[in-house]
Formats: C-alpha cells, structure tokens, sequence
C-alpha cells in the first residue's frame, strides 16, 4: 500500500490501528502520518513505538495524506471537522471511527464532496483480530469501499453494513471487548478466591476464551449446543449455569449490547443538534 494515511486524533484506538497496520506491513510507518490537537509528548511516544510520521498540524498531515481517518472522541469531532475543512479535497478518503456520528453529519460539517466512509473497529486491531463494520456515505463510491475494506482487513475481519447498523455494530463488537474483559475480571476475582495465582488463571482464561471463540467461529454449531455440550447433568457446568441464570446474567447482557447501541444512536443526535447550533 503506497498511499499515505493521516491519523486525526492520536488516542488508544489510533493506536490500535497503527500498530495492527505496522505489525502486517500494509503501510510503511512513514507513510503513517499522526496528528493530535495538543499534546506534543504522546505524538513522540507512538513516533519511537512505531516510527510513524508525526504531525502538530493537522492541515499538513492532511496535505501530505491520501486517506484521512477521523480517530477523536465525538465532542471533538466539530472542531476538528472545521480545521479539517480548509484543507481536505474531493480525492482524500475520509474514515470516520467515531461512535454515534453519521456520514451525513460530517459531509455537511465540509464544502467538497469527500467520500466519507464510516467505520467501527475495536481494539483487538493491535493484534490483527478486530471485528470491523463499514458503510458508505453519499460520496463513497464502490472503489473507496475495497480501499476501506482492505485497510481494515489488515487489522482483523470487515463487515459492510448499511449505515443505519452501525449503532448496534458499535454495542456489539465497538464496545464488545470490554465486556470481554469485564467478564475475565470476574472469573479472575473468583479465581484469586480460590488461591489459584493471578498468572494462572489469565492462562487458563484467556486460553478458555479462546478455544470458545473458535468453537464459534468454526464448528458452526449453535451456541447454545457447544453450551449443551459442556454440560453434564448434575454436573458442575448445570450448576455455575444455575447461578447465572438466578442472577439473570443473559437478561443483563443483552440489556448491556443494546443500551451501548442505543447510546450510539443518542451521540449521534447530541452532536447534530450542536452541531447545528454551533456548539460543540
Ligand atoms: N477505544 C475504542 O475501543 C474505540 C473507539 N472508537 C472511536 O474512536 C474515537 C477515539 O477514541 P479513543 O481513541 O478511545 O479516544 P482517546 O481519548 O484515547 O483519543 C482521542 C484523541 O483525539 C485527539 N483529539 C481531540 N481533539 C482533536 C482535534 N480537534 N484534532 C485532532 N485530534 C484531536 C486527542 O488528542 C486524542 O489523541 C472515538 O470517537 C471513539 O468513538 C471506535 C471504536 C472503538
Ligand atoms: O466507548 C466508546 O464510546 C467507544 C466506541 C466503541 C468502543 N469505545
């Protein structure tokens, strides 16, 4: 890949990108351009951990980049938009990773018609393995999708989606891995509870998670049925279960992956109502 990409916003899931995209050499790290709004010190951190190019101003990366990806928090992403505007043209690819924030409401934020891509990755990218879903906005054309498609494939699996999913993609795999990690965090607490060391348990978790994953992903089986599989009546498995289901972990769980897509959908709705007063 010999185009060069610009990173506005230098956070944890820019972070997740570049190194997924360094590690698979799809881009050479000088061809990574990086750019924040302030803070100087955390430029020079991902600079001598990836050797990627780095910015302070963000119309120069956007100058020197073909492919922009939008990588700030929502509550920035008017004024960042703003600044992004004097310097972006109609051959630039704008990726957004923002939650919540539609293609619509960035392409009325610029005055060229930028094909604006909107993305949700999550930050397994660092190793390979994100779960991404994208769809197109008005001025995508099919050609800026495989671009987009290819970019994120480097850095894990990539769903295209009608825009109006992406809420619930956000809630299911955006968010998904900390749920993940929420629930390593118990099976740890309840392992250090019984003396097993902290060490240990990871192992054998992390390990457990993902022979389970695989098992999704590859025997095509129901869950349900790999579930059924692990249980022996009057078994240990029937009895952890009991205790889920008492607490109502499933209920829980579902309650979580929608409150989080729906929480999309109301980021969405603040920033174009500020956005349309102005005030980000
Ligand atoms: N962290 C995650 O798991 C995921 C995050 N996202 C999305 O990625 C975006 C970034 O999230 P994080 O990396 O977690 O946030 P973060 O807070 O770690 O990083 C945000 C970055 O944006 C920079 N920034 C703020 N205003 C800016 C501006 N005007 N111009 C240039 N840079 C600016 C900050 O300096 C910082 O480097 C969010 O919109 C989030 O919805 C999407 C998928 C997963
Ligand atoms: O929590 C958030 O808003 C972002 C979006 C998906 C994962 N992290």
């Amino acid at each position: 890949m010999n185009k060069k990409i610009a990173f506005i916003g230098a956070g944890a899931m820019a972070e997740a990108m570049i190194s997924g995209m360094v590690a698979k050499n799809w881009a050479a790290p000088e061809n990574i351009i990086v750019t924040n709004r302030i803070n100087a010190k955390r430029l020079e951190e991902l600079k001598e951990n990836y050797k990627v190019t780095i910015s302070k101003s963000a119309s120069e990366a956007i100058h020197q980049a073909d492919i922009l990806i939008l990588a700030m928090k929502p509550k920035d992403a008017e004024q960042a938009l703003r600044l992004i505007n004097k310097a972006v043209h109609a051959d630039h690819i704008l990726i957004s990773v923002l939650a919540g924030i539609s293609t619509d409401l960035i392409s009325s934020l610029l005055d060229a018609p930028v094909p604006v891509i909107r993305a949700m990755p999550n930050t397994s990218a660092a190793i390979g393995y994100s779960a991404t879903g994208i769809a197109g906005g008005k001025f995508a054309e099919v050609k800026h999708m495989q671009l987009a498609e290819e970019l994120f494939s480097c850095i894990g699996t990539t769903t295209c989606l009608r825009e109006e999913s992406l809420h619930a993609v956000t809630g299911l795999s955006g968010s998904g891995p900390a749920y993940v990690y929420y629930l390593v965090e118990a099976m740890q607490q309840a392992a250090s509870s019984m003396d097993i060391s902290e060490e240990e348990a990871r192992d054998l978790i992390a390990q457990t998670l993902l022979g389970a994953a695989h098992m999704v992903k590859i025997s095509g089986d129901h869950p349900k049925q790999l579930r059924q599989k692990v249980t022996s009546p009057g078994g240990t498995t029937e009895a952890g279960i009991q205790m889920l289901d008492h607490f109502q972990v499933k209920n829980a769980i579902e309650q979580c992956v929608k409150r989080a897509a729906e929480r999309s959908e109301e980021l969405g709705k603040i920033y174009t109502r500020s956005s349309s007063q102005g005030i980000v």
